[in-house]
């Protein structure tokens, strides 16, 4: 499959933070969820793809073309969704369609409309008499309108109910039925990730620990819950971290070097997304990929 987006060594300095060496790609055909805790570097990391901050050093190509200083052009291509106020307030939904419209060659009034539908969006409501949720949906709506290859956003769930968002996930999913579309989000919400991204990119302190397919990323890790008197056999397998609970520790490790572990007392569970986050986060122990 071809790569739709890619990201080679991109450094961005600001005082007190930096983007180091960032490097991942996307393929058509998939969804990828962007993971990382608060001020991790995710907004900062789409302000650089999307050429609204200028990276220090690096290259970011989209659609096979160098995005950087190019990115005109190329934003037909791209729908992209952020968790701020971008509409014309004192405008309806309906008045800010017709705004935004000529701005895209491949605005698809009907499919909007579609959309407005799907999502109970009032054509006939000004945009800031919308909720939060409402105005995320309006900028849903209008991402997915002009045909757009590659979806980028930023949070796009937050502020959503979890119906709406039950809703969002699937219409991402049926976008993606398009072999030539895929889809990058960045979210803290990793439940709805693992229902939905192909791939995940996770980025801890402006670096990225790992960029991986989501069932191998699952896969790969184990938590291992038992009584303190199974710690030393559990230790022994040098798992990546382990803490004591009420009931005894739990530990994380990689899955394959719990394979050896036997005793019966031990429960070996997959890690979910939020899991391997925590541990990968709090340890730095990502694989650089
Ligand atoms: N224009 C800027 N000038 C200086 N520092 C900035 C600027 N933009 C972002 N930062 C800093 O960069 C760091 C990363 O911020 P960023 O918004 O990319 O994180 P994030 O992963 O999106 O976080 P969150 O999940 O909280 O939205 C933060 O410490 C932030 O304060």
């Amino acid at each position: 499959m071809e790569t739709i987006m890619e990201l080679n060594h991109v450094c961005k300095t600001f005082k007190g933070f930096a983007l180091k060496d960032v490097s991942f790609s996307l393929k058509k055909g998939f969804i990828m969820g962007f993971i990382g805790a608060n001020g991790a570097g995710k907004s900062t990391t789409i302000r650089c793809i999307l050429d609204l901050i200028h990276p220090n050093s690096g290259e970011i190509f989209l659609f096979g073309e160098k995005a950087n200083g190019n990115l005109q052009a190329l934003k037909q291509r791209i729908g992209f969704v952020f968790d701020q106020d971008v509409f014309f307030s004192a405008l309806t939904v309906a008045g800010n369609a017709r705004v935004i419209a000529p701005f895209y060659k491949n605005w698809d009034q009907a499919a909007f409309r579609n959309y407005c539908e799907r999502f109970d969006l009032p054509l006939d409501k000004k945009v800031k008499d919308l909720s939060k949720g409402t105005k995320m949906k309006l900028a849903l709506a209008v991402a997915l309108s002009h045909h757009a290859e590659l979806i980028i956003m930023d949070e796009p769930t937050s502020g959503l109910d979890p119906i709406f968002r039950k809703e969002l996930l699937d219409s991402l999913l049926d976008v993606i039925q398009d072999e030539n579309k895929a889809i990058f989000f960045s979210t803290h919400l990793t439940a709805d990730l693992e229902k939905v991204a192909d791939y995940i990119t996770f980025i801890h302190n402006g670096e990225i620990m790992l960029s991986e397919e989501t069932d191998q990323l699952l896969e790969r890790y184990v938590l291992i819950r038992g009584p303190k008197a199974s710690m030393t056999a559990v230790q022994a397998i040098t798992p990546i971290a382990m803490k004591q609970t009420a009931f005894g520790f739990e530990s994380f490790a990689e899955s394959v070097s719990a394979r050896t572990l036997h005793a019966a007392d031990l429960a070996l569970e997959r890690p979910t997304l939020e899991d391997i986050m925590y541990y990968l986060g709090k340890t730095g122990r990502g694989q650089v990929k």
